[in-house]
């Protein structure tokens, strides 16, 4: 009996749209998790065909997809975190058939919100990381993504140090062409950082989308302030309004993480001595005193660029494109 009630009430996993999928993530935060306690089992929408395979509706958890955590990517927000971030526990998933590789975010779904995965089920760009399909099992929502199997650029900061310039170029030119795209759509993604670039064997992708915003004109004013501090543009800080142009103030800090080991500030201002940057981030000039010595003049040039303060003047992500510092000619190798 329960064998035919089973095939006659199959799962709650299908294959489905990203339309589906959107469907989905809004009933899951709409409805309350009390009436969530009655799901015995895991339902979802999955994008991927071919990569996850669904059996008679079940996408089971360390059954079709086995789940091992990474170097737990998963850090409480530490100083000049602002809690707004979008956090969860990255592990690794392997689908049990095909074996493909992937990453799957765990998020509780009492922190789950559809601006998590909207941008990634209605965009694609190969330096964004592919959305494959959202799971609710456990009160948890499991996001499954295209996995960066290199780790992220903070990972690789923490444990090799500073980055030599060609490395820094190579992830500059992928995060510029993610973010060339994201602007073209009027979206901001609000927490540029080393720990929100991972790395794959042969490009680096944008994660972590909980922070981005779409905006419906030329600025977006906001409720609250988004990201993390250390990466912030001046205009972010003072929140009277921005525009896409402080993402490219944030990887223009990146940029000086990856090449002195360090985000700007915290050498000249210690973090004991200062557990918000926001008022120096507001003061001071541009940290362009925390680009090392060893910087080329034309990588110098692209971060005066990026970090300009006046968000007019400074350059667009296809204008640093085209700077020279991206574009290293024979004899500079
Ligand atoms: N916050 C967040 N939202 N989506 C992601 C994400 C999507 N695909 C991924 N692939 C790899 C990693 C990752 C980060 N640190 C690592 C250290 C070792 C190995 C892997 C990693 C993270 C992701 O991360």
């Amino acid at each position: 009996q329960d064998l035919i009630s089973h095939v006659q009430n199959p799962g709650k996993v299908r294959y489905g749209t990203a339309s589906d999928l959107l469907d989905f993530v809004n009933m899951v935060s709409n409805i309350p998790s009390s009436s969530l306690l009655e799901v015995g089992e895991e339902m979802g929408v999955l994008l991927n065909k071919t990569d996850m395979v669904i059996k008679e509706g079940h996408y089971r958890i360390d059954l079709d997809v086995l789940l091992f955590p990474w170097k737990l990517t998963y850090k409480p927000p530490g100083p000049g975190h602002v809690p707004k971030g979008s956090f969860g526990k990255v592990h690794l998933a392997q689908d049990t058939k095909t074996r493909k590789r992937m990453a799957c975010k765990l998020i509780p779904v009492e922190h789950f919100k559809p601006a998590d995965v909207e941008i990634q089920a209605r965009f694609h760009h190969e330096n964004i990381a592919e959305l494959y399909g959202a799971l609710l099992w456990e009160q948890t929502v499991h996001l499954f993504m295209e996995a960066g199997e290199g780790g992220s650029v903070l990972e690789k900061l923490d444990s090799c140090g500073p980055m030599r310039e060609f490395e820094i170029i190579w992830v500059s030119q992928q995060v510029l062409r993610g973010l060339e795209y994201l602007h073209s759509h009027k979206i901001i993604h609000h927490d540029i950082k080393p720990s929100n670039i991972v790395l794959m064997s042969a490009k680096a992708v944008l994660v972590d989308f909980g922070l981005t915003v779409q905006m419906k004109d030329d600025v977006y004013v906001p409720r609250d302030l988004r990201g993390t501090e250390m990466y912030m543009s001046p205009e972010l800080v003072l929140c009277r309004g921005h525009n896409t142009k402080t993402d490219i103030y944030s990887l223009g800090t990146t940029i000086i993480h990856m090449m002195s080991g360090s985000p700007p500030w915290v050498r000249r201002y210690p973090r004991t001595a200062y557990p918000s940057y926001l008022y120096i981030i507001h003061k001071q000039a541009p940290p362009l005193e925390d680009i090392p010595e060893s910087c080329s003049p034309a990588m110098r040039r692209l971060l005066e660029h990026a970090l300009d303060r006046v968000p007019a003047r400074r350059s667009s992500a296809t204008e640093l494109l085209n700077e020279e510092a991206l574009h290293p000619s024979r004899e500079d190798q």
